[in-house]
């Protein structure tokens, strides 16, 4: 493993609007992301509150025995594919994740468009009744988090020299809105917590605890991305990767947890819209075809459709059980 460091980027100027220093982060987003496609974010206004409740209700939340935690287990929800899922419940590159989560995505109604549409995904949250504090604390989150997101895409947007608003204009007005938590056990000597894998969207923003685990692939190696009080780590997705011919880099990543600890994380993904077309930037049509060097040999340059199906086919792999019921 070499001893390299994402770099860190205060993020505040972005949500301030703040015309004097902002040119400054994006200058720092746009050479993160041609780069590695990995920072850490500070002062992206998540509250220290709003991450402590969020880490202290999840913790009671794994702590409940088994049985109560299947109480709201992933394969009662149906189409919206929310919920619990046990350790090993999960296969991110093929095999069992060592892992146990939960999965969450905009909280929405039925009289939803999207949800009286029957679309997957979308949907009401499952929360658990022995753990009161969780609803709050996600919901929180999720708002906070969201906010943070669409700031540092005006910064992504700035750095391409698009429009700060290109990307709500285009793809983000109503994103597809995926969050997760995950509690990894201490490691076993063998398996991966999650394998290397790319996330699938826009942009991630991910929490953790205070137990390193995730591990970044850059052109010299793994690097580590240890856990940094209060910032977040944020990395590129393919819709990007694909929106920019792979100038903004979708960066492999994995997680082993060799803290000999249990260790949370909380990444939220924040995507395009559903049924949003995804037609690469016209001065970054022409990407040559990396899907060699990718961990899953897919060609995103050569791909085309709306977000939905593209979300949709890589959640069936991961799920392949869910999936069957979906189709
Ligand atoms: O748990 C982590 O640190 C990363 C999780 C991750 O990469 C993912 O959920 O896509
Ligand atoms: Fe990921």
């Amino acid at each position: 493993m070499r001893e390299a460091r994402l770099p860190s980027i205060n993020v505040a100027p972005l949500l301030q609007r703040d015309a004097e220093t902002v040119a400054k982060t994006v200058a720092e987003i746009g050479a993160a992301c041609r780069d590695l496609g990995f920072f850490y974010a500070t002062h992206h206004g998540i509250s220290a509150d709003t991450l402590a409740q969020l880490n202290a209700s999840s913790r009671a939340f794994f702590a409940l025995p088994e049985a109560e935690k299947m109480k709201i287990e992933m394969a009662r929800d149906g189409r919206a594919w929310r919920g619990y899922f046990p350790l090993g419940g999960e296969l991110t590159s093929g095999k069992p994740d060592r892992k146990q989560g939960l999965y969450f995505g905009e909280e929405l109604g039925a009289r939803d468009p999207r949800v009286a549409a029957g679309l997957p995904l979308h949907g009401a949250n499952p929360f658990p009744e022995a753990v009161p504090t969780l609803k709050p604390a996600v919901l929180t989150f999720m708002r906070e988090a969201e906010r943070a997101a669409h700031a540092i895409m005006e910064g992504v947007a700035l750095s391409l020299g698009l429009d700060s608003q290109y990307f709500r204009r285009t793809y983000t007005a109503q994103p597809t809105l995926l969050f997760r938590i995950f509690e990894y056990p201490a490691d076993d000597g063998e398996s991966w917590g999650v394998g290397e894998h790319t996330d699938y969207g826009l942009l991630t923003l991910l929490a953790q605890d205070q137990h390193s685990g995730l591990q970044v692939k850059t052109p010299q190696g793994w690097i580590e991305a240890p856990p940094i009080e209060g910032a977040l780590v944020v990395n590129i997705g393919d819709m990007l990767d694909r929106l920019t011919g792979g100038l903004y880099r979708s960066t492999p990543h994995r997680v082993r947890n060799v803290s000999g600890k249990s260790r949370l994380s909380f990444p939220f993904f924040f995507d395009p819209g559903w049924d949003a077309e995804i037609v690469p930037l016209p001065e970054h049509a022409n990407a040559t075809d990396d899907s060699r060097e990718r961990w899953d040999r897919a060609n995103v340059h050569a791909w085309s459709g709306t977000y939905g199906d593209y979300l949709l086919g890589k959640v069936s792999k991961v799920f392949p059980d869910l999936a069957k019921g979906v189709s």
